[in-house]
């Protein structure tokens, strides 16, 4: 059952349309990954899912809701993660979570998601003096104070060091085994990676892919690469005449070769056949980058990607 209906979602400011014709549903229990470049659309998107936007043509449902003229009904049913800046800097922890219980007819046993996001401790720490992880936690804990039946959750880990990424990935998964529905935005690929068990990648205001990670991979016929090093050269012929072979190609002093199918072992078998020794061998399967540029003509820009 959809719970999260998104159906021809246009939203424009100004001339400029930002969001362009956009539809995905989401699935009870599923965590739903919104993948794209700043500027995408991405929270114009979910704005619109909380609310907090009109859109200016299509149609969203959130649990059948319409979530600009039922907010007060939405909000029992939706946890939505706060924007860095949205809480006063003195307020501690437990007082933090007790305030926005208060807002909730159900809502969690505060000591319990205390513990759970592992701020037990910290729960008499104003949110000036958290660690980056931490506030993070608290944030999630503040979108779960409700009890929703779906949390939306935007730029999880921008800013997190990978261990606190990590982290905060291991609690997503908690969150979804209880079976609430996450919907997740990110320009982070290993995130979505890692977690989505479906994602749409939004370009330009445009859903340009919608399938499993693996799917998206496998739908932009991304490929494999062998790498590895020889100590004198050889005539790629050798390699370039096999099935599996698409491309060999020197980078920076290695050789590259991009394929499919049984593409090391095949390597490997008429390297050694033809007597040529190769060392630092190593495969690298497609990834959702691979995907993403496929699908946009563009990577992610390296400093968009942490
Ligand atoms: N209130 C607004 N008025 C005018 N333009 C806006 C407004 N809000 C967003 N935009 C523009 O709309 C486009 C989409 O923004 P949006 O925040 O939805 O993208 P995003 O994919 O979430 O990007 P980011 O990852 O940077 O947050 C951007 O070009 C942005 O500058």
């Amino acid at each position: 059952m959809a719970v999260l209906e998104v159906d021809g979602l246009r939203k424009q400011y100004d001339d400029t349309v930002v969001v362009d014709d956009v539809s995905f549903d989401v699935a009870q229990g599923e965590i739903f990954g919104i993948l794209g470049p700043n500027g995408a659309g991405k929270t114009t998107t979910v704005e619109c899912l909380e609310g907090l936007r009109v859109p200016d043509a299509g149609h969203v449902r959130v649990l059948g809701l319409d979530p600009h003229r039922e907010r007060a009904k939405l909000r029992q049913v939706l946890g939505v993660q706060l924007q860095k800046g949205m809480l006063p800097e003195k307020l501690r922890v437990r007082e933090a979570l007790a305030l926005y219980r208060s807002f909730y007819r159900d809502g969690a046993d505060i000591d319990r998601l205390l513990d759970d996001l592992r701020l037990t401790e910290k729960r008499n720490t104003a949110f000036e003096d958290l660690s980056g992880g931490q506030a993070q936690r608290l944030a999630i804990a503040l979108a779960l104070v409700g009890k929703p039946r779906i949390a939306i959750l935007d730029e999880l880990t921008t800013g997190l060091d990978p261990r606190a990424r990590e982290d905060t990935w291991e609690l997503i998964e908690q969150i979804r085994a209880t079976g609430v529905t996450v919907l997740l935005v990110t320009h982070f690929m290993a995130e979505a990676q890692r977690l989505c068990d479906r994602i749409a990648i939004l370009d330009r205001g445009k859903v340009v892919a919608l399938d499993t990670p693996g799917g998206l991979i496998a739908a932009a016929g991304a490929q494999q690469r062998v790498r590895f090093r020889t100590s004198e050269s050889f005539d790629t012929a050798v390699l370039e005449r096999l099935g599996e072979v698409s491309e060999v190609r020197a980078e920076r002093g290695e050789m590259v070769v991009f394929g499919t199918g049984d593409l090391l072992r095949v390597v490997s078998t008429e390297l050694a056949n033809h007597g040529i020794a190769a060392t630092e061998t190593r495969v690298e399967h497609a990834t959702l980058d691979d995907a993403f540029l496929a699908f946009t003509g563009r990577a992610m820009d390296a400093h968009e990607n942490v």
